[in-house]
């Protein structure tokens, strides 16, 4: 991270420290080629402990969702590392990213739930379908996957039901339960409550809190500082490809550094660090802009 503030907590892998679930440096990630090209990532880097919520804050177009899917192997790095569970996995090509995502060490929950699952399974095989795929006997797959729907505060009765058969909160849910069945060190959330009504979305950000509190690493990725408040240990914040600011939760809300962090946390109503007024925000903007 080139013009970001220091880390909060150490990283990891020094003496004592526990090495972290993800441990991305110096990302780069461009699209296209040659003049054409563009880049959407600069210099990110970014580490997750074990058991700790990083949430990653950006506007539209700030690269969230590319950090995402460069950690899931989606897309490729142009430079810079990226090492998942200790692994190196920056230089795999597709078939080496396919064999560690079913391994289960990394999983992932879209903002779009039908993304994460197969409109054809029901649920029941949905959720059973990663440990399958691990070589986990049927009955048994079966069995862990009914045990994860009490985590996420669903009922037995939908697990015959088709995704298409259930509301958009459960079917979240059921996204974050197959996520989970296969224990994965680390979970990327990709705007996990954004296409949520507001009843819904409080219920998914609690199941959040409540595998936070069980020890699940999470990265949640979010344009809504209010939704991640609230979960993240350490928020970092990404502008224009680049992280700006790692800090802890309480620091980056109640003493932001980068004026676009002041900018976002002075818009943010439901926050209890103090908003911004009108003038003040257009003063930020226009330091942004300049
Ligand atoms: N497949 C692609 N090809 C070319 N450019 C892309 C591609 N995907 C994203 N980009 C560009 O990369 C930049 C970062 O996009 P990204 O989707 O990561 O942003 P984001 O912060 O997730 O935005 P949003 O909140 O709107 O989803 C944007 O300028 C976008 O236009």
């Amino acid at each position: 991270m080139t013009t970001a503030s220091p880390e909060a907590r150490p990283a990891g892998g020094e003496a004592g420290a526990p090495a972290p679930v993800l441990a991305v440096e110096g990302l780069e990630v461009r699209y296209g080629r040659g003049r054409r090209g563009r880049s959407a990532l600069r210099g990110v880097s970014l580490s997750v402990a074990p058991g700790e919520t990083v949430g990653v804050i950006g506007e539209t177009g700030s690269g969230k969702s590319t950090l995402a899917r460069a950690v899931l192997g989606l897309v490729r790095a142009s430079a810079g590392s990226i090492r998942v569970g200790g692994e190196e996995v920056t230089g795999y090509g597709n078939r080496r990213w396919r064999a560690l995502r079913r391994r289960g060490i990394v999983q992932y929950v879209f903002q779009d739930p039908l993304r994460s699952l197969d409109p054809d399974l029901t649920i029941e095989d949905s959720l059973s379908e990663p440990l399958l795929i691990q070589g986990v006997e049927r009955t048994e797959a079966v069995e862990r996957a009914r045990a994860f729907l009490d985590r996420v505060h669903l009922s037995a009765e939908l697990l015959g039901r088709l995704p298409g058969e259930l509301s958009g909160g459960q079917r979240q849910r059921v996204a974050v339960a197959r996520a989970l069945v296969t224990e994965p060190a680390l979970v990327i959330l990709d705007e996990p409550v954004s296409a949520l009504d507001s009843a819904n979305r409080v219920q998914v950000l609690e199941i959040l809190k409540e595998l936070r509190a069980a020890g699940t690493s999470l990265v949640f990725i979010s344009h809504d500082l209010g939704s991640i408040a609230g979960t993240a240990d350490r928020i970092a914040v990404l502008y224009r490809g680049e992280l700006v600011e790692v800090g802890s939760a309480r620091d980056v809300i109640n003493h932001p550094r980068h004026v676009y962090t002041r900018l976002l946390v002075g818009s943010a109503p439901t926050l209890h660090a103090r908003t911004a007024d009108r003038s003040e925000r257009e003063a930020l903007r226009a330091r942004l802009a300049g």
